[in-house]
């Protein structure tokens, strides 16, 4: 097997076809640090004629990968887990650098990664097909029977985006491996170094060459080849909704899955507990400074607790430290300037039409201070726009029935979430919430990652999750048996 080396000094090749390849142009693209503009490597910046020959490769490898026991596929992808648990100190250096994850956070994600990759494995193991007799249904009997087993798609096209880079690629190559697809990945910009582990981990586990091939390049440039190449067989995606429904429009009739943005709520009733209340949605608000699609985005208070929840809400964000990701700051800076401009744009919008700023509206270059409104209101963006940043609106409403409305009104369906004692009151709730999964009494989040995680209206299409993952990248193919009906 040839060396899984995938960087010469702080230039990065892509595993590809078997082989580490670079740009057939010789273009690379800079990665420089959010936290101090460092450069800390580069990449390729691949071509058509790049991406053309790792679909290629990918289409060729698939064939032999499928046949290969299910077992084995699970063991290779066992063996990959294991080897990235002795990168994990070096992976979560590199997402501190690269996307300003704090180091805890960095590790718990190289960790989850690793959960998540033995979970597939075992699960792909369990998933079985199914036997349907004929006899069900009115003019058949028991000589027709389908063998019902679920065959791989083929080549998938995975995208991810910066928060997660390690993580929501995983997500999306595991599953997709463990199915008896090959794999063309897609890492994003900003994240890639962080993601090119992945290609290092699989060599090293003794994948075979062409069943994952990654193509590094600006979205921007290369994407739309990427998205409509015949040779893709299915998209799954993780981004901004902007560019999942530009992929939706473009991609032509092959199977989508697609996680996008988010305006998840957290509705809080009068008897709820509201220490733990509050400690909850600021967790959930500001964790990696708010860029995550399941951030709390925006609280919908009864107006009669309305006061105390937002005082408690403050002390818990005035306990929130500003600083650099290797300090383990909470708040750290965010992926890029255009970032902070976004959030910083809401945030005035939000002064303008005069909602009350109890905490924060404080901006250094790239970092914002976790910021907190009270009063705000439908004519303000804040209410509806995703900051995907440090800032959390609160709403004040006078019903149950108003929080819904609110809740609904909005163009994304992710999750939402309840606080109250009366599990009764959380149940209607939950049942009118138009979302893809409500916590009660818990802040809105993924994991764990064998529960279904899926967005509605503009947060997607489709269901994640290991088990769903599996079953979204493979499909069912049924052989029918007709016995002669004389033996019977
Ligand atoms: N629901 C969910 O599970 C999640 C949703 N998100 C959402 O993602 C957004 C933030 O992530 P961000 O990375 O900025 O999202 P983007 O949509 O900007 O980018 C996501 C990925 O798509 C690539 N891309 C960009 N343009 C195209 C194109 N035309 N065709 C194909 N691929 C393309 C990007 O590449 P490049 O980096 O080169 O531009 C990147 O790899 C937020 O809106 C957030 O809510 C984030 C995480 C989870
Ligand atoms: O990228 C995201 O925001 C994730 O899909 C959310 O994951 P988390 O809830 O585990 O942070």
């Amino acid at each position: 097997m040839f060396s899984c080396i995938f960087r010469e000094g702080n230039i990065y090749k892509n595993l590809c076809g078997g082989q580490w390849t670079e740009s057939s142009a010789g273009e690379r693209i800079k990665i420089y640090s959010p936290v101090d503009d460092s450069l800390i490597g580069e990449i390729q910046a691949q071509t058509r004629a790049d991406v053309d020959f790792a679909i290629q490769n990918a289409k060729e490898a698939q064939k032999e990968w499928a046949k290969i026991p299910t077992s084995e596929r699970a063991d290779i992808i066992h063996k990959a887990a294991r080897i990235m648990e002795k990168y994990e100190e070096e992976i979560a250096d590199v997402l501190v650098k690269e996307i300003a994850k704090a180091k805890s956070s960095a590790i718990s994600e190289v960790k989850r990664t690793v959960d998540f990759m033995h979970f597939t494995a075992e699960t792909a193991k369990r998933m079985t097909g199914e036997t349907i007799y004929g006899d069900a249904f009115p003019g058949f009997d028991k000589t027709k029977i389908s063998l019902v087993e679920r065959v791989p798609l083929g080549v998938i096209l995975c995208i991810s985006p910066f928060n997660y880079p390690v993580n929501l690629s995983i997500s999306k190559i595991a599953p997709a491996l463990a199915g008896g697809n090959s794999v063309v990945f897609k890492p994003p910009t900003q994240g890639s170094i962080s993601a090119m582990y992945l290609g290092q981990i699989f060599c090293e586990a003794g994948l075979p060459g062409g069943v994952l091939n990654i193509v590094t390049g600006k979205g921007s440039e290369l994407g739309d080849y990427l998205i409509t190449h015949p040779g893709i067989d299915m998209i799954n995606f993780t981004g901004s909704t902007e560019v999942g429904q530009h992929i939706a429009k473009e991609a032509g009739m092959i199977p989508l899955l697609l996680e996008l943005g988010g305006k998840d709520a957290a509705i809080v009733l009068e008897d709820c507990d509201l220490d733990e209340t509050a400690q909850n949605i600021v967790k959930g608000a500001f964790n990696y400074s708010g860029q995550r699609c399941t951030a709390v985005k925006r609280v919908l208070v009864m107006e009669s607790i309305a006061d105390e929840l937002a005082s408690k809400i403050v002390a818990e964000v005035a306990k929130l430290t500003v600083g650099r990701p290797e300090d383990d700051a909470q708040i750290t800076p965010l992926i890029n300037d255009k970032a902070a401009d976004f959030v910083q744009e809401l945030i005035d919008d939000a002064i303008e039409k005069g909602a009350k700023l109890l905490i924060g509206n404080k901006r250094e270059k790239r970092y914002i201070w976790p910021t907190v409104f009270d009063y705000v209101t439908e004519d303000m963006r804040i209410a509806w726009e995703e900051p995907f940043g440090p800032v959390l609106p609160i709403m004040r409403v006078k019903t149950i029935e108003e929080a819904i409305d609110i809740s609904n009104k909005s163009e994304y369906g992710l999750q939402g979430c309840v606080f109250t004692k009366n599990i009764d009151k959380a149940f209607a709730i939950a049942q009118k919430l138009e979302v893809g999964t409500v916590q009660i009494n818990n802040k809105t989040e993924r994991g764990p990652d064998h529960f279904p995680f899926l967005g509605v209206k503009a947060s997607g299409l489709g269901t994640q999750g290991i088990r769903y993952s599996i079953e979204a990248m493979t499909r069912s193919k049924a052989i029918v048996i007709n016995l002669d009906k004389d033996f019977q």
